[in-house]
């Protein structure tokens, strides 16, 4: 059987399926995130939090704390632990929550009481619960890139990832130093900005990843 699809049988599957995620890049430190669940799964999500979101607040509550996810949590001041079962009021004053426990009721429970309080919800086990997907992540200086697969297959999600890391060279980070110093310089009304700052970067972009692939194969 081969692994792709006939032209008929992908025309089918976009007429009932479409991808309707909005993506976002939060400011997780102006949110209050309530962990529950600190296995394999919880470090997962705290690990994707904190890399990204040093400065977020989270309070987590689980029954069992892994040994990996104690040293993680005890480098981040703002990662305050509840070790007992989840209790409602856990909830209070949260705004974002990550459900990564290993009881689907549980997380059943908590969607209904999230729900009511308006507090956007990721449940690890449970697409079908979530407000949000977390994303695999690029992180290059203060490029970012976010992927998801619309919960199809996150272990697609993790290898583009790796592909992306390897091959955006790590200057690209230069660039943008570059250019940000370049749009606070610039003077007039926004549409000169727009057109000049559109100039420029069709050429600096280019001669940087000249240089880039000039040093590469330096290298080679
Ligand atoms: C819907 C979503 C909700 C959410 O959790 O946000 C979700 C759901 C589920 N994941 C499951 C399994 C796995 N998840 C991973 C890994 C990641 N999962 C992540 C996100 C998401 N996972 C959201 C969709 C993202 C999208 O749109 O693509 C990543 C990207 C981000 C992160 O978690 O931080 C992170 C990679 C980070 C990185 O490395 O870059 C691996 C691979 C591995 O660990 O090697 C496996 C095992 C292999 C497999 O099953 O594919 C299961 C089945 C559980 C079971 O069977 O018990 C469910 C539930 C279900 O699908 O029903
Ligand atoms: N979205 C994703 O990326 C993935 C999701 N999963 C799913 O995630 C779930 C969790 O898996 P693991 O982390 O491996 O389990 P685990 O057994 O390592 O951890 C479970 C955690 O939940 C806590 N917990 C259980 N009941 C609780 C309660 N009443 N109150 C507070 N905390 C409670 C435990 O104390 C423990 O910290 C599974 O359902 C699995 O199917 C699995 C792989 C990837």
């Amino acid at each position: 059987m081969s692994l792709f699809m006939s032209e008929t049988a992908k025309n089918k599957r976009t007429e009932v399926e479409s991808n309707d995620l909005f993506p976002v890049f939060l400011k997780l430190q102006n949110f209050h995130t309530l962990l529950v669940g600190a296995g394999n799964v919880g470090l997962e999500k705290l690990t994707a939090l904190v890399n990204n979101s040093p400065h977020a607040h989270i309070r987590v509550v689980a029954t069992r704390i892994s040994a990996d996810f104690q040293e993680l949590a005890d480098r981040f001041p703002n990662v305050v632990i509840a070790e007992r079962p989840f209790q409602e009021d856990d909830l209070d004053g949260m705004t974002f929550a990550v459900l990564a426990t290993d009881n689907h009721l549980l997380h059943r429970y908590i969607y209904e009481l999230a729900k009511e309080r308006g507090i956007l919800l990721n449940v690890a086990d449970t697409p079908n619960l979530c407000d949000v997907y977390l994303g695999s992540i690029v992180k290059k200086g203060n490029l970012k890139i976010g992927i998801s697969t619309n919960g199809k297959s996150p272990t697609l999600a993790k290898r583009l990832r790796e592909v992306l890391n390897d091959g955006l060279p790590e200057e690209i980070d230069e660039i943008l130093d570059d250019l940000s110093a370049i749009r606070e310089s610039l003077k007039g009304d926004f549409s000169y900005k727009v057109k000049k700052l559109n100039e420029l970067t069709a050429s600096l972009v280019a001669q940087k990843l000249d240089n880039i692939d000039g040093e590469s194969s330096k290298i080679k």
